[in-house]
């Protein structure tokens, strides 16, 4: 093999206008693997280029997939499609503006969950300075205890808190819950909820139809043709992440970018199927390795999170396109560097092989000048020497690694990272023959966690005065008893009428109302 530093020109590709560069060169890919995938990354180009002209890209749904048109709505498939873009881009903008200009806010509480709030979380971690217009909050969990810490940060400022509810499908129970405690919480406090309130959602949703009803501020739409996890660019971002005070047009102006490098049918000019090449050769097609990102940048920590949501929600599916049994994936896991490594970068380099490293360099350490911290060397050249030496270390180790290195965190560059990743996830799912854009297996745990609920309530209502186990009570209501005995565990945890006697074992404790 020729040297590492052949290697790396030879695989090296980098973009000059966009100030990105991708590097291969640290993946033991062989000489055949690239000219061997070549068909097939030519099927994704051609996959791609249908999804972007409106094909119906997510066959079970049968819906487009539309959330390249975000950053472009020129190549909307229809004039109608590219109107109501820009009318929402346009209406978001307006209504951002009348909230500065009424000088009535100081915080948003954004409620989402997965795709509803990742995007969000991740662009307003980034991109936010103590100079935001608004500063940003979430509940994206139906964690009690969660809720409460957040609301209790803004107790005093709620009547100038604007409260964004986001949920595609607008059922979602934790987002919902999000709402109605959020509601409950301005109610206590005499505050008129309705008027705080804004809503970004599927039309004529249930969350659509409370908004309208209870004439919320505004209500911004969102599409069946972006998914969740591609939604970031849809009103779901936007419309916080403008309050915020970010320049979103730049995010899109980003995306934009990358999108149209991305859409060369040059493999080796084509960054985001480099990627998703990579993707296959370290797991074999079958997801054998997991994906290590490690941003080494503060500011990218939530991006390893960010794409956990898309990867592994796109790619983990059970089925290929045609009803065969394949249970694909990719597990994704991460934050930063080089923090990680004084956590679990021991395990990457002398451990169990069974992951590949994406290191993400940021070239510009800060806005100002650094201090030196040992004679000629600042705490930015340490923060280099730990990628580059961790990237050498794992190498030497036999570990495989690819380097994403982008000038600064910028609006424009997030965009692009963003948008990078939206379409390497595209062309592996062709790579393996999937559908990346439904979430099939989600539902079995929504229906399971319903069925959960249904026992925890009937579970409630037979207990009395009298001492019960839970096979007792399970016998009676024939229920399976162990599914009863979490139900009284929780209930004794939380309702001060639900009395525990330990007996010992599960089988032995009782439960009473006291
Ligand atoms: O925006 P919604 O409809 O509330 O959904 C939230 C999230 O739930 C999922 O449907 C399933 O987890 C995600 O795909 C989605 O991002």
């Amino acid at each position: 093999m020729s040297s590492l530093w052949d290697r790396y020109q030879k695989y090296l590709l980098r973009n000059e206008k966009l100030g990105f560069s991708i590097d291969i060169s640290r993946m033991r890919f062989g000489d055949d693997f690239l000219p061997k995938m070549e068909p097939l990354a030519q099927k994704a180009f051609a996959s791609m280029k249908d999804l972007e002209a409106g094909a119906i890209a997510n066959p079970d749904e049968k819906r487009m997939v539309g959330h390249y048109w975000l950053r472009a709505p020129q190549l909307a498939p229809q004039p109608e499609l590219k109107a109501e873009i820009e009318n929402c881009n346009k209406s978001i903008r307006d209504f951002v503006q009348q909230v500065y200009a009424s000088g009535r806010f100081t915080d948003v509480l954004v409620i989402g969950i997965g795709g509803s709030a990742l995007g969000p979380q991740f662009v307003a971690d980034a991109l936010g300075t103590d100079d935001d217009k608004l500063r940003l909050h979430f509940f994206d969990n139906t964690d009690p205890d969660g809720i409460d810490r957040t609301l209790t940060s803004l107790q005093h400022r709620l009547e100038h808190t604007l409260v964004v509810v986001i949920s595609k499908s607008g059922g979602t129970p934790e987002t919902r819950n999000g709402m109605l405690e959020a509601q409950a919480a301005y109610k206590k406090a005499g505050i008129n909820f309705a008027k705080n309130a804004v809503a970004v959602t599927g039309a004529d949703s249930t969350l659509d139809k409370v908004a309208l009803k209870e004439g919320w501020l505004a209500r911004f739409p969102m599409w069946d043709w972006v998914g969740g996890r591609t939604s970031v660019m849809s009103a779901v971002g936007l419309v916080p992440l403008w309050l915020q005070g970010l320049d979103m047009q730049s995010l899109l102006d980003g995306a934009a970018a990358m999108d149209e490098w991305t859409r060369t049918s040059e493999t080796l000019q084509n960054p985001a199927m480099l990627l998703a090449l990579m993707w296959h050769y370290a797991g074999n097609g079958r997801g054998a390795k997991d994906m290590v990102v490690l941003p080494y940048k503060d500011r990218l920590a939530l991006y390893s999170k960010y794409l956990q949501q898309l990867v592994m929600e796109s790619l983990g599916k059970a089925l290929d396109l045609d009803g065969k049994e394949v249970h694909q994936g990719i597990a994704v896991y991460g934050n930063k560097g080089s923090t990680d490594q004084h956590a679990y970068v021991q395990q990457l380099r002398d451990g169990v092989h069974n992951f590949f490293v994406t290191f993400i360099e940021v070239r510009k350490d800060r806005a100002g000048q650094s201090i030196e911290v040992e004679p000629g060397v600042t705490s930015g050249d340490f923060l280099q020497g730990f990628l580059r030496g961790t990237r050498a270390a794992l190498y030497e180790g036999g570990r495989d690694s690819l380097t994403i290195s982008i000038p600064e965190v910028t609006p424009f560059q997030v965009g692009a990272l963003i948008a990078l990743y939206d379409r390497a996830v595209g062309f592996y799912a062709t790579l393996v023959n999937i559908n990346a854009y439904h979430q099939p297996g989600v539902e079995a745990g929504k229906k399971a966690a319903a069925t959960v609920l249904k026992t925890l309530t009937r579970v409630r209502g037979s207990l009395s005065a009298t001492a019960q186990t839970a096979s007792q009570i399970a016998t009676a209501l024939s229920e399976d008893p162990e599914a009863v005995f979490h139900a009284l565990n929780h209930l004794a945890a939380n309702d001060s009428r639900v009395r525990k006697q330990s007996g010992g074992a599960p089988g032995s404790d009782t439960f009473l109302l006291a």
